[in-house]
């Protein structure tokens, strides 16, 4: 637990003084019944029911229900100065809040992000709900307390002895276990914003989810959130143990003790009204008070700490130093939140990865940011190396290792070769923005593959169990900067080994590498900028077409906006739009102008690994041709689902599916010796015969 609460707390309690004079003030005539219920119990039974005056004996009793009466007063007047301490910790809170949040903003130059706001401003008010609960209990236990002891003396010192030290041992037990509960309590508080943020981000992608088949996939990963959030739970719960412990040493003990000495008391000359007295003292003021204050501090003092520690963490360091409505915050900036890690654009929650900066679609890599690492140099050794596995008929199992393509003449290559970045363009680095501090759910999980390698060892995948496997047994590798075409009939599983490559599918057997990584251990974000998945179905939105086109590549400039839609040969449709500030209306679009927006959106950023999965099926054969050439002139490695035998001639090496079993070759090694992939193309003639005519 960081310091920077405890600072705060303090901070408040030093700014609010006189508040909390007042609150104390009208705490003592809360405290009347406490302080006189055992003395005027024992009076009641010593003067009046022992000694034979029952009326005496009523009359004891009915100054005690005067003294509950102006007790009760006194509790009426505390809960309305209560206001007064808690509302405006409050609105320091939301101060610090919001400051922290605008200077962020300011200092990152980008929108203020309003939902981070909001989720703060949420937080503040489970803080300031807790901060009244705590500052209630742990004023009446103080007080009640002071009382109880005032009384016991009075009625015998003695007594004292019975319930000071079991008093003492229950609260040094309790605020021993306090520590460890805050960090059980801490754990469950990150598990469920986890939740909240996967589920967010499922519900936002649902049809993605249903289109890549990636039900089981997404159920396992919740499924894992949940989990961790019922581990965290079951860790608090087995702690909450402590706390009954404790309440039972130092609530139950001294009645036992009490009762058990009494023989002991009796004979020391202490009364038996004097017995009843502390009693009552202990099992009608001492013991409610202290499970108040365990079960309080235990419950709403956890999620105190809890939640201001992440008002804090997620207000950031400029909320403490800068909030000057925030009385507290200048006192508590000495915290230093310093070390603190700082989020992309708006404040976050520690551990656990932005809503926005999930896919919200299947073909979304969100790129802000992203170091994307030089390629490594080619060779000429490595682009005369050719296909190495042989092309079997009827193998399950396709094998082959593919040099890099030499793309010597492009300039985005040679750029990367001698590992200066290229020129401005689609290939473009993305521009350096603040990279994101490692977060704890971030930290075992590989973020920065190597290239755009692609490697396959002994991938099996069935959507159920029960079911036929789609691919099986499947080893692949291929080199970075390969430009691979998957063909076969329809239902063969292209789209799935592309979901599969992507890592949005997990197979049931064997492992999928990108650039060295496996592709299933890259969080959210590395997986973003690891690849790009294209899927058939074009996603436009409504807003403007710079918008659209730059949606995973916001910082992209004029010149990279204009360079990649040239390469995909989009100027017309952008024109016919008005320009990249027109409104884009989604129905007002083909199928195939929705294709090319995609297509330069997809073209950006400088993900290693690019699957268009049937991606240019909308367009015709010549704009395929250019939309297909400018990712191949990219160094990134290329995986096209075809659906034209253009798509797999211009491929390096083609994958031909049919069912689970696999082959891989050249176009021409296939065309001699594969039967399926010669039907294909026969297929794919007729088709486009047909067409022409
Ligand atoms: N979400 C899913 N749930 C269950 N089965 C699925 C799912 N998606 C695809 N399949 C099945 O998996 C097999 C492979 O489908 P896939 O879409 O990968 O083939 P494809 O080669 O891409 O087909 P097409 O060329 O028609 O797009 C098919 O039998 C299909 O019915």
């Amino acid at each position: 637990m960081s310091r920077g609460p405890g600072l705060l707390l303090r901070a408040t309690l030093r700014t609010r003084r006189r508040e909390f004079v007042r609150l104390a003030g009208w705490s003592l005539v809360e405290a009347v019944p406490a302080l006189l219920s055992g003395w005027l119990v024992a009076r009641a039974v010593d003067d009046g029911f022992l000694a034979g005056r029952g009326a005496a004996g009523f009359g004891w009793l009915g100054l005690l229900a005067c003294a509950v009466l102006v007790g009760a007063w006194g509790t009426r007047q505390v809960t309305l100065q209560l206001a007064g301490v808690v509302e405006p910790f409050r609105d320091d809170l939301v101060s610090l809040a919001t400051t922290g949040t605008l200077h962020h903003s300011a200092r990152v130059g980008q929108g203020v992000d309003t939902a981070g706001v909001a989720r703060l401003t949420e937080q503040v008010e489970i803080a300031r709900e807790s901060y009244g609960a705590v500052v209630m209990f742990v004023q009446n236990f103080t007080v009640t307390t002071v009382s109880v002891c005032l009384g016991l003396a009075a009625l015998d010192p003695a007594l004292l002895l019975f319930v000071v030290p079991p008093l003492l041992a229950g609260l040094v037990l309790f605020l021993l276990a306090l520590r460890a509960m805050a960090d059980r309590q801490r754990a469950v508080v990150l598990a469920d914003e986890a939740i909240a943020e996967q589920v967010s981000t499922v519900a936002g992608g649902l049809r993605d989810v249903a289109a890549c088949g990636a039900e089981e996939a997404v159920r396992r990963r919740v499924g894992a959130r949940v989990d961790e959030a019922a581990g965290a739970a079951r860790a608090l719960a087995r702690l909450t143990a402590l706390r009954t412990a404790a309440l039972g040493v130092g609530g139950w003990l001294p009645i036992v003790l009490i009762l058990a000495g009494a023989p002991w008391l009796v004979r020391s000359g202490v009364t038996a009204g004097a017995i009843l007295g502390a009693l009552t003292y202990v099992a009608q003021s001492l013991q409610p008070a202290l499970r108040g204050f365990v079960q309080g501090l235990g419950g709403s003092g956890l999620w105190l700490l809890v939640t201001l520690g992440r008002i804090l963490e997620t207000a950031g360091p400029e909320a403490l130093g800068a909030s000057g409505a925030a009385g507290v915050s200048r006192t508590a900036g000495g915290s230093g939140r310093a070390g603190a890690p700082e989020r992309d654009g708006a404040p976050g929650k520690g551990g656990a990865p932005r809503t926005d900066d999930l896919p919200q679609k299947a073909e979304a890599p969100r790129t802000v940011g992203a170091p994307q690492k030089a390629e490594a140099p080619r060779t000429n050794e490595a682009s005369a190396a050719s296909v190495a596995a042989p092309v079997t008929g009827t193998a399950t199992v396709a094998s082959a290792r593919v040099a890099a393509p030499l793309r010597a003449s492009d300039g985005q290559a040679a750029g990367r070769a001698d590992g200066t970045p290229p020129a401005d363009g689609p290939g473009k680095p993305a521009a350096a923005a603040p990279p994101r501090a490692p977060t704890p759910s971030d930290a075992p999980r590989e973020t920065h593959p190597r290239d755009g390698r692609v490697d396959l060892r002994g991938v099996t995948f069935g959507y159920a169990p029960s079911a036929e496997p789609v691919v099986r047994g499947l080893d692949l590798s291929l080199a970075s900067g390969t430009h691979l075409a998957v063909v076969g009939p329809s239902g063969a599983g292209k789209s799935t080994l592309a979901a599969i490559v992507a890592g949005v599918l997990e197979p049931q057997t064997g492992q999928v590498r990108l650039g060295g990584v496996p592709v299933r251990s890259l969080d959210t974000g590395g997986l973003t900028r690891s690849r790009v998945l294209i899927p058939q179905e074009a996603y436009v939105f409504v807003g403007s077409l710079r918008e659209n086109l730059a949606y995973l590549h916001p910082t992209a400039t004029r010149p990279a906006l204009d360079a990649a839609v040239h390469a995909i040969g989009a100027a017309p449709l952008v024109e016919r739009l008005g320009g990249y500030d027109a409104p884009v209306n989604p129905a007002l679009l083909s199928a195939g102008e929705r294709q090319l927006i995609a297509l330069v959106r997809a073209l950006l950023p400088p993900a290693p690994l690019v699957l268009l999965d049937e991606a240019t099926c909308h367009l015709d054969p010549g704009a395929e041709a250019v939309a297909e050439r400018a990712f191949a002139s990219r160094p990134s490695t290329l995986i096209v689902c075809a659906h034209r035998i253009s798509s797999a001639l211009r491929a390096d090496l083609v994958l031909v599916m049919d069912g689970p079993r696999c082959t891989l070759g050249t176009h021409e090694r296939l065309r001699a010796e594969c039967a399926l992939y010669r039907d294909l193309i026969g297929h794919w003639d007729q088709v486009g015969a047909e067409v022409r005519r």
